[in-house]
Formats: C-alpha cells, sequence, structure tokens
C-alpha cells in the first residue's frame, strides 16, 4: 500500500475534486475514511466520477455548519465564528422564521444516510482502535441516531444539497446541464459549466448578511485558503516534527495507517523556515542561486500539488533581489536544489510544481542531498504560508520565531488566528463589512505587491515599495502593533491633573517618505540601502522596515490618506490646510478625521429626549435666545445669564475664571471621587483619588429647545468656523495648529474630537503600548467623576484621538500662557458624564500665531515612570524646570 498507483489516484481524486473548489485538505479527511470503509479499495470511490467521495465531503460539511449554527456563543467563540458573522446570524434567523430550523439543519438526507453512517462507523471503530488498540469490536451506530429529512418538502429543495447537485454534475461532467431550473426555482445556476461559479455563489450566499440560514464557520468554501504547494526553495522535512497535540486531538488513529503513507492528511499547513542570512548565505549544500528543496515528507510530491505537510526554506529569488519573509516566489529560470528526505520520495521533477515545467526547469540544477544534510537544517522559525498572489509569486507567510521550541507552544489553526485577527479588525478599525477577511486583503497585498514589482520603475519617482529581507523587524515593531490593533505609550498626562494616565500611541508605522526620509533621532536610518520607520529602534539589527511613498504624495501606509489642502475631507464647514515649511516630512498621521466623536464601544451615552427635563430646554424659545430679555433655562447651568455675547463669544469673566483654574488648579475646588475609575484601572493597590477640578460648565441650546441653528447659544455645535492650518513647528513640537485670521478674546476655535472611551478601555490600549511613541492623544472626561458615589465604568470616559479625531489633535501644549483654554461643554445631555471639550482662544491671537492649550502635565511628578516630552514651549512659565534651566544657561 501507499505506492505510486495510490499516489496517482489519490493524486486524481484531488484534482477532481479540485475543479469543484474544495480543498486537498479536506478531501485527504474525507478519502481517508472512504478509504478505510471501502477497505483500501479505489474502485467504489472513483466510480460516476468520485459521486461517493463528493457527497461525503459535502455532507460532512452540512454536518459541521449546523452542528456549529446549534451551538451557544462560546462554543462557537471556540470554533472561531466571528462574532459579527455570529451577529448577522442571529439576526438573520430572527428576521427569517420560515428559513431552516435547527432541527431541519440538523437532519441528513435519507439517501446519504448508509455511507454517513457507515464513515461514522469507520470513524468510530478507528476511535475505539486508538483508544484501546485491543479492542477491534465495532460499536455499532444506531440508524435512529440520525433524523431524517422529508425530501418531499418544497422549501428543502434549495437550501438542501450541494451534494445532490455536486453529484450531478459529476456525473455528467462537461456533458449537458446539470442544474434544471426545476431543481430550484429561481436558481441561475444550471450552467453545466459554472460548477465553480455556483461554489462561489454558495460563498457569497454563506457571507450575505440577508442570509436567512447559515453562516459557515470557516470552511473549504467559506474562506479559500491557500491549498500548500511545493514551491521551488521550500524545503520539506518530516511532517512528525511539526504535528502538535492539538492537531492529533482531532485526529482518527487506526493501529496501521497505510493510506498516510501516501496521503498528507494531518497537517494543513506549509510550515516554512523563512530565510535566514546565515542558511540562505552559507549552506551551499542547500543553496544554488535562488531555492532550495528538500523534501522530507512522508506524505510526498507529486507533480504539480501539494504538500501539507512541509516544510520549507525560503524561496530566495535572484532576479528582482526581492524577499518577502522568503515568500517571494522563485525568479523565472533560478536553479533549484532538492533534496529528498529518508521516507519522502520526491524525485527533482516531482516536487516541480506544475508552473516550473512549463517554465522548462524541472529538474534543472536540482540534487539530491541526504538526510543527514536534512537534519542539519536549523529548525529555529517556522512560518505559515498564509496568502499568496494567483501564481504564487508573492505569498504572506507567518513566523513563529523560536515559539514552537517552546514547551507550551501550541499551534493555533489558521483559522482561529484569522477570526480573532478579524475581530481585531472589527473592533479597532470599524470595518462592518461582514464579507471583510484577512485573507483576501492579503492576497490583494500580495497582488499589489506583484504589480508594483512588474512596474518598470520611473526615475523621477523613488516610489517603489522596498521591502525588508527580514521580517524579523516585525517583532519589535510598531508596524505590528498598529495592525493588530495594539499600541499605547505610558506617559503622564492629563489635562488638569498630575496622575498619571496610560496613553495610547500614535500608530507610527508610518511611513516616511522618498529618498529623504529619515527620523530625527533614529540617525539618518539607512541601513543596507533601507530606510528606517518611525518608531523603529535604530539600535536593532532588526529595524529594517517599509518605505513608501513618493515624494509628491501625502499618504500613509496603514489608514486614510489626507488632502493637505482639507484633511478634514469636507466634513467641516471650513477648509483646514496642511503646511510644513520646516523639514521635509511628509504628512503621516494614520488617522481617520471625524468632526464629532464617535463611541468605539463600551462608553455609555444617552441622549434621549425623555431625559431632558423643561428646566434643561427652552422649548418655548423661538429664533435667537440670546435676543430674548429674559436668559432661558439653557442659561441655568451658567447662573442665569449665557456664557457667549452677542458676537459669539466666552464672556470675559467667565472665561477668565476658566482660565485662572488652568492656571492655578490647586486654588480651585476639586472632587474626589470615593473610588478613582483612574486608580481602578491601574494594577495593585487602589490609591486614593488625586482629585478632579470642578469646572464650569456652558450649557448649549439643542434640539428640544424651540430656538433655531443660528441661536447665539449654539456655538461648539455649529463647528469650526475660523480659518485654521496644521504646520510644523519649528520648535520640535512636531505638528502644530496655528489660526490664519486674527482671533478675538474668547472666540471658539474647535473641540476636542475623537473615539469615546470608557477608562478601562483607554487603560487596556496602553497596557499594549511599545512606550516609544513619539505623540499621543487622549484627554479625560473627568470633570464628573468626583460628583457621585462610585462610578461606573461605562460612565468614566475619555477622548481617544490617536484614530479617529479631528484638528484638535495636533494642539500642542504651553505652560500656563497658552492661547487657548478648555471649557466642558454640554450639547446632547444636561448631566456632565459625557460632554464637549471645546477650546476657545485666552486672548487676542494674531493670523499665523499658534493655537497651544495647557495639557495641565506636572512635569515636576518624578514619580511618573515616564515623562510625556520635554517641553518645548518656550514660556517663561514653562514647568518642565530641566528644560527652563538648560535654556537659562545656553543664554
Ligand atoms: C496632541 S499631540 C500634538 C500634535 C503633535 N505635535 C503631532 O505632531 O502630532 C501631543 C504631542 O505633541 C508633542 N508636543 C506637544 N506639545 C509639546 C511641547 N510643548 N514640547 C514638545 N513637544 C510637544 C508631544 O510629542 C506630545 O506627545
Amino acid at each position: 500500500m501507499g505506492g505510486t498507483n495510490d499516489k496517482e489516484r489519490y493524486r486524481k481524486a484531488v484534482n477532481a475534486m479540485k475543479d469543484l473548489g474544495i480543498s486537498e485538505k479536506r478531501v485527504s479527511e474525507v478519502l481517508k475514511k472512504l478509504f478505510r470503509l471501502y477497505d483500501k479499495n479505489w474502485e467504489p470511490i472513483e466510480d460516476e466520477n468520485y459521486r461517493v467521495l463528493a457527497d461525503a465531503i459535502f455532507e460532512q460539511e452540512n454536518e459541521v455548519e449546523n452542528s456549529i449554527d446549534n451551538m451557544e456563543a462560546p462554543f462557537q467563540d471556540e470554533l472561531g465564528v466571528p462574532p459579527l458573522k455570529r451577529r448577522l446570524r442571529s439576526q438573520a434567523d430572527v428576521a427569517s422564521p420560515s428559513s431552516e430550523t435547527p432541527l431541519k439543519r440538523s437532519k441528513i438526507r435519507e439517501a446519504d444516510l448508509p455511507l454517513v453512517q457507515k464513515i461514522r462507523s469507520v470513524e468510530h471503530e478507528a476511535t475505539q482502535s486508538h483508544m484501546n488498540d485491543d479492542d477491534e469490536q465495532e460499536t455499532p451506530i444506531s440508524p435512529q441516531s440520525f433524523s431524517r429529512v422529508d425530501s418531499e418538502e418544497p422549501s428543502q429543495l434549495c437550501l438542501r444539497d450541494r451534494t445532490d447537485r455536486a453529484s450531478q454534475h459529476i456525473k455528467s461532467k462537461g456533458k449537458e446541464p446539470v442544474f434544471s431550473s426545476s431543481t430550484c426555482p429561481g436558481d441561475d445556476t444550471a450552467d453545466p459549466n459554472s460548477l465553480q461559479k455556483q461554489f462561489k455563489e454558495k460563498q457569497t450566499e454563506h457571507n450575505s448578511p440577508q442570509r436567512t440560514n447559515r453562516l459557515p464557520v470557516r470552511s473549504s468554501f467559506g474562506v479559500c485558503f491557500k491549498e500548500p504547494k511545493v514551491e521551488p526553495g521550500i524545503i520539506l522535512l518530516r511532517k512528525e516534527k511539526f504535528t502538535n497535540s492539538r492537531q492529533n486531538e482531532g485526529l482518527i488513529k487506526p493501529k496501521s495507517e497505510p493510506a498516510e503513507d501516501f496521503i498528507p492528511f494531518e497537517i494543513p499547513l506549509a510550515v516554512m523556515p523563512p530565510a535566514s542570512p546565515d542558511r540562505t548565505n552559507n549552506d551551499d549544500s542547500l543553496r544554488r542561486d535562488g531555492c532550495s528543496t528538500l523534501s522530507g515528507c512522508t506524505g510526498q510530491v507529486n507533480g504539480a500539488d501539494i504538500q501539507p505537510v512541509c516544510v520549507s526554506t525560503v524561496s530566495v529569488n535572484g532576479a528582482e533581489g526581492l524577499s518577502v519573509n522568503g515568500c517571494i516566489g522563485r525568479a523565472k529560470g533560478a536553479d533549484c536544489s532538492t533534496v529528498s528526505g529518508s521516507t519522502g520520495q520526491a524525485n527533482g521533477e516531482d516536487s516541480m510544481t506544475s508552473k516550473d515545467k512549463q517554465d522548462g526547469i524541472s529538474g534543472r540544477g536540482c540534487k539530491a542531498a541526504t538526510s543527514s544534510e536534512l537534519a542539519n537544517v536549523p529548525d529555529t522559525s517556522k512560518s505559515f504560508e498564509i496568502a499568496s498572489s494567483p501564481l504564487g509569486e508573492v505569498k504572506i507567510s507567518l513566523t513563529c520565531n523560536q515559539a514552537l521550541e517552546q514547551p507550551d507552544f501550541r499551534l493555533p489553526s489558521l483559522n482561529a488566528v484569522l477570526n480573532a485577527v478579524e475581530d481585531r479588525c472589527l473592533r479597532s478599525f470599524r470595518i462592518l463589512d461582514p464579507n471583510f477577511s484577512m485573507i483576501k486583503l492579503m492576497e490583494e497585498m500580495c497582488k499589489s505587491y506583484l504589480e508594483l514589482s512588474n512596474k518598470a520603475p520611473d526615475p523621477k519617482e523613488d516610489s517603489l515599495i522596498h521591502l525588508s529581507s527580514d521580517f524579523n523587524f516585525l517583532k519589535n515593531s510598531n508596524l505590528r502593533k498598529v495592525l493588530s490593533g495594539e499600541g499605547g505609550i505610558r506617559m503622564p498626562t492629563s489635562l488638569h491633573s498630575s496622575d498619571e494616565v496610560v496613553l495610547p500611541e500614535t500608530p507610527s508605522i508610518l511611513l516616511l517618505e522618498g529618498p529623504n526620509c529619515h527620523h530625527k533621532e533614529k540617525g539618518d536610518g539607512n541601513i543596507n540601502g533601507e530606510m528606517y520607520v518611525d518608531g523603529f529602534d535604530s539600535n536593532s539589527s532588526d529595524s529594517r522596515g517599509l518605505v513608501v511613498i513618493p515624494q509628491h504624495v501625502s499618504t500613509i501606509g496603514v489608514g486614510p490618506r489626507h488632502d493637505v489642502n482639507d484633511i478634514s475631507k469636507g466634513e467641516e464647514r471650513v477648509r483646514i490646510s496642511l503646511i510644513n515649511e520646516v523639514t521635509s516630512e511628509s504628512f503621516a498621521h494614520p488617522f481617520y478625521y471625524i468632526p464629532k466623536n464617535i463611541v468605539y464601544q463600551n462608553a455609555y451615552l444617552s441622549f434621549s429626549l425623555a431625559r431632558i427635563g423643561d428646566e434643561d430646554c427652552c422649548s418655548t424659545c423661538f429664533g435667537d435666545c440670546l435676543s430674548s430679555s429674559i436668559p432661558c433655562a439653557c442659561a441655568r447651568e451658567t447662573g442665569g445669564e449665557f456664557a457667549y455675547t452677542l458676537e459669539g463669544l466666552v464672556k470675559e469673566e467667565f472665561l477668565d475664571e476658566c482660565i485662572s483654574m488652568n492656571r492655578d488648579p490647586p486654588q480651585h475646588r476639586h472632587y474626589y471621587c470615593k473610588e478613582c475609575p483612574l486608580e481602578r484601572s491601574k494594577e495593585g493597590i487602589c490609591d486614593p483619588c488625586k482629585g478632579h477640578l470642578v469646572r464650569k460648565f456652558i450649557k448649549e441650546c439643542w434640539s428640544k429647545c424651540g430656538c433655531n441653528m443660528q441661536c447665539g447659544n449654539r456655538v461648539v455645535q455649529r463647528g469650526i468656523a475660523c480659518n485654521l492650518q496644521v504646520f510644523m513647528t519649528s520648535e520640535g513640537k512636531g505638528w502644530g495648529l496655528r489660526t490664519l485670521e486674527d482671533l478675538p478674546k474668547g472666540a471658539f476655535i474647535c473641540e476636542y474630537v475623537g473615539e469615546v472611551l470608557t477608562n478601562t478601555e483607554l487603560y487596556e490600549r496602553n497596557i499594549q503600548s511599545t512606550g516609544k511613541e513619539k505623540h499621543t492623544y487622549p484627554v479625560l472626561l473627568d470633570a464628573d467623576w468626583g460628583s457621585e458615589g462610585v462610578l461606573k465604568d461605562e460612565e468614566a470616559l475619555c477622548l481617544d484621538a490617536t484614530y479617529y479625531g479631528n484638528v484638535a489633535r495636533f494642539i500642542n501644549h504651553r505652560c500656563s500662557d497658552a492661547t487657548m483654554v478648555e471649557i466642558p461643554v454640554e450639547v446632547e445631555t444636561p448631566d456632565h458624564h459625557y460632554y464637549h471639550l471645546a477650546f476657545f482662544t485666552t486672548r487676542k491671537v494674531d493670523a499665523l500665531e499658534e493655537l497651544t492649550w495647557d495639557y495641565g502635565i506636572d512635569f515636576n511628578d518624578h514619580s511618573h515612570p515616564v515623562k510625556a516630552f520635554r517641553c518645548q514651549c518656550q514660556s517663561k512659565c514653562c514647568r518642565d524646570m530641566k528644560r527652563s534651566h538648560r535654556t537659562k544657561s545656553r543664554r
């Protein structure tokens, strides 16, 4: 058993199923069972163009889907069903009472009973055999354990049987129309040549929120994982080394497994150690001008496709000089060394892909290696191929450096990893499209990479992406953090207290510009012709990174592009331009411009009209409240007088009080929480509350008021009205905000906009920080924290403008005599737990003057583990003592 004949037949079966869009892995699993069932006899399996095989695969898939559909969410979690999809699924189920009931879904067609039953028997037998080698007795499975479906039920027709359809198709493949319109009314898949299309549609159907029945777990239909193939340059090692206990858990292991001699059933993915310079450069026996292939797999290569159980080195290509973690495809015409391991039995030709053969390079330069050479292959790093361009020239792989050697390391399934990433994306990047798929995204990346690498370089442009030949830098990089939604920095900052809070990072992966790109703090950033990415550690040999971006394009690598003529994308009433007259640094802030706050996830914000009592609105007012002789109810908050003048400025007295509070907080009243959310979120002992300034609020009219939008008591809600510009500061503060027009004292500039987070969410964002980030953008909405008993977490709110924010995220700090002061403003809700933080000028400000704000940092509090930044505010009253001493001594 396990001879060439078997291999050929196995391969044929795989190819036949491939035509139906079924992955080799799925085929292998089922084939293995059938093979046992039919006593290693191929005929019944091959009969009718593999009808039995197709039936069994589809049936098994139906069963898995059904059982998962019927599971409780926690179990679906374990299986990696994405929460969004789960939500959609349950909505769809509720919305469609007529859709399949769980009972119906769990049914199995009567016609298929014997086959399924038999397979189960075999599985059962094998399990028993696995559990107790001496126990050869078959435990009968009762037919009653399978429900029956009324095959006459019309509503079942469309839903039911891809099994039937596939079988019919197989029977008459290529000869006649298979799916008659009578099979399923409205079915447009009757085209005999479009089975692939049909399965694609199945997939769409699965992913569609409108779907009324089930959403699948990831399967070979749901997401097309790239089936592993042996590429030139892949070293195949023994699969035993890469199995782990988890994978084995689900396996049926009969006493003897002849089928495994030729069917690589167990490990679903190629495991590829990435190119290490040592290996590729020093080990000539394994490298021949481009690629080496070792095969040590017991399951082995036969022609074009293969091989789940492969361990490969890198395909290093000579031609383009590109290597992405060893995953760039072999350059055409490169030689190939093939090494056969002891049990693996590939010859050079067999291990070539079909494309290789087309290229006419099959076997050229291939040489055999011994199993001792194979054993010398360092095995410290493993990569899992995840996605690739259509022909496999570019691939993305995931590397687990040395992780596999760790005793506790458990190889997660790719499904679980992808689901986790998709979850993170849903949370962190607001990706709401249920069809969003990481795999597709990565495939697009491969395609784009390929396209760009094939494009003749424009001599005027230095714009091609240079990817590091070693992606190990991801280990330490911000890029990884950002892509995974992690990131942050511990720094002391709070608007107005010296409390240390943990702040999120700027996702500073980004991508410097053109040939001049450099990072000030990291030397010239150019190592081996590659540039540093902002935030990467120049001391680490791993720090080579991405350089994208041609000089003339203001864009970023991850996130949106920004229009330098209006970074607000037209979301504000005025345009907000951006300019850099100081450095060559491009604008590379990976944030989304939002003009209004948006809740991130758990923050509790309730804007119901019912909560606004008569005393908190002016429902009988008309026109402009400020023109009325008697102030309306909305002035109650400010002591019966409106805070704004008829000119729309904050009244001087009110403003001065707010300024004074900021300049000298100890002189003003503080609230002390019984249990401070800031302290509560820290680990260890919960320190007493350090106090929160009792602030003066402005209350604006709102929707329950009778006045109009031009009412003088609606200033902040009308949005930015003056001409602002984001500019590069000359003092080393990075980007800043300035006015392009003269402004009077008390003028509204903008509000601080960002994601509304709970204090815990902010804390969680930041415990994942790397501590290297340059800029941070959180503020606390803590004005009311101390006034209530014990604040629930969902009521302890913060704003974080790191990923989503408005122009205020560019406002720099200035100690004490800043040009702006922040004032809390109520608009939608009369209570103080959520409010808008609005900036007003503290004095007359001239055109082109920087707009600054006192963050309230206590630079002298040395208990802070990390200082926010070295203050460059240039104020005579600068509180950063070191900075001011240094400045004085230089004078
Ligand atoms: C809210 S951001 C302001 C915009 C920031 N300059 C930028 O380029 O994105 C706050 C960060 O700006 C920098 N910054 C703000 N004020 C500063 C000051 N007075 N001196 C030095 N750096 C300052 C610090 O890196 C701080 O973490």
